[in-house]
């Protein structure tokens, strides 16, 4: 279902349950498009507080681009206290095929990560053609996709 046809801010809270507040989570952020990036984070961190945990159980770390958003998460995920990473970046469409190679590397690398260190780690990446696609989903009128990857990491660790 394409995001203008669902608000990535609205999501069933199904299965989740109060242990989640005893978890910690990993946020690797992009400094990429950093209003976008951001606004993502911050309604990642507002979607896990909503649910009880506690500031000192997210744990963030910054990476240039999202092209280092896989490493990023590898050294969180390998942390034995980490139960979830959550994933944040925004790259946007440009005259060139970059746009490509970055976003297959980073929603392989992502997967990775996740298949190796057995938990949860989100691809919270936007890949829009443009700013204000952009906008539009880190808190404008299609919700917040960081909003989306918290309850993800939230929902995986509840079933
Ligand atoms: N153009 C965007 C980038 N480019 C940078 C890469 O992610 C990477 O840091 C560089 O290629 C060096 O390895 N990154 C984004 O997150 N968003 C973009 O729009
Ligand atoms: C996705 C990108 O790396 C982008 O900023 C590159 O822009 P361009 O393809 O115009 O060089």
């Amino acid at each position: 279902m394409a995001s203008n046809l669902k608000n990535l801010s609205q999501y069933s809270e199904k299965n989740i349950t109060e242990a989640v507040k005893d978890y910690v989570f990993g946020i690797v952020v992009a400094e990429w498009n950093s209003e976008v990036t951001e606004a993502l984070y911050n309604g990642a961190v507002e979607t896990l507080r909503k649910y009880g945990v506690p500031d000192n159980q997210i744990i963030r770390k910054n990476v240039p681009g999202s092209f280092e958003l896989s490493l990023g998460a590898q050294w969180l995920a390998e942390q034995n206290g980490i139960h979830a990473v959550i994933c944040l970046g925004c790259v946007i469409q440009g005259e060139t095929r970059h746009f490509d190679f970055i976003c297959s590397a980073v929603a392989h690398g992502v997967t990775n990560v996740s298949l190796k260190y057995n938990k949860p780690v989100i691809f919270g990446v936007l890949t829009p053609d443009n700013q204000q696609q952009a906008l539009d989903r880190a808190g404008g009128k299609h919700g917040n996709k960081g909003d989306e990857a918290a309850a993800t990491a939230v929902k995986m660790l509840c079933f």
